[in-house]
């Protein structure tokens, strides 16, 4: 079967004063569809240009990057916006969500471009918000949330699509250490259930040891690919 996500030889160069920085250095990498994987390295080392890169926001200066058989590299902004549309999905650090709409309006919002009748887009939603375990709120505002709230329903924003793949970047970084283990839990439950490709970035060791594969970036290049077996598990 070929990997949900293939990198090949992927270089990033960001212009920098005159010349130019180098945040991926002729990178190589497959992920497998299922996997639950996290990229760690230190602050500066491309953990987010990379998942920019295979969020197709960004695209890399040379190599291939294949999104579920699109090639980002070549995709135009429709393209890639179509990608996006149907079958990533996003977390992030800050939830960004919208603050005069409902809990339930914020994650309907993912689903306002695709073609779904109201009656569709409720029973995608309230199942979304079942996941996550906030279905009793639909209505709430955000302000009234809290972080591990928040970040609940910026995960069910991200899942009520179905996505093949889940990229999320430090999305336990606001979190206290109670909300940051269920959260993470949440994902991995609709990991094992759903099958979905989950991609991490993080520097938080208590994400690192629910992963099931961990690949250690450093300046720009691939330290170490691990994969965590369960006789080896992360303490
Ligand atoms: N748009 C940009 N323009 C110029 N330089 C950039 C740009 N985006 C990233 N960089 C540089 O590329 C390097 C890698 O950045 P990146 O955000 O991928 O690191 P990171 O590993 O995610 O770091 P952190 O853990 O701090 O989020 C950094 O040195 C950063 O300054």
């Amino acid at each position: 079967m070929e990997p949900i996500i293939k990198i090949e030889n992927v270089t990033k160069k960001f212009p920098e004063g005159e010349g130019e920085f180098v945040a991926l250095k002729n990178i190589s990498l497959n992920f497998e569809k299922g996997e639950f994987s996290g990229i760690v390295g230190p602050s500066g080392s491309g953990k987010t240009t990379l998942l920019n890169i295979i969020g197709s926001l960004d695209q890399p200066s040379s190599g291939n990057a294949w999104v579920m058989d699109k090639n980002v590299a070549e995709l135009s902004h429709k393209e890639s916006a179509q990608l996006r549309n149907l079958h990533l999905g996003f977390i992030f650090q800050v939830y960004n969500l919208l603050p005069v709409y409902t809990v339930f309006e914020n994650v309907e919002f993912a689903l306002l471009l695709q073609n779904k009748s109201k009656e569709e887009r409720r029973k995608a939603v309230m199942q979304a918000l079942e996941w996550v375990g906030l279905e009793n709120i639909p209505n709430k505002k955000p302000s009234k949330l809290s972080g591990g709230e928040g970040q609940r329903v910026a995960i069910a924003r991200a899942m009520v699509k179905e996505p093949k793949i889940v990229l999320a970047d430090e999305p336990t970084a606001n979190l206290d250490a109670t909300n940051a283990h269920a959260i993470i839990q949440t994902m991995k439950k609709l990991n094992e259930e759903l099958g979905t490709t989950f991609l991490f970035s993080t520097h938080d060791e208590k994400v690192m040891q629910y992963m099931n594969r961990i690949v250690h970036l450093k300046g720009g290049e691939v330290e170490k690919d691990e994969i965590i077996t369960a006789q080896n598990p992360k303490s």
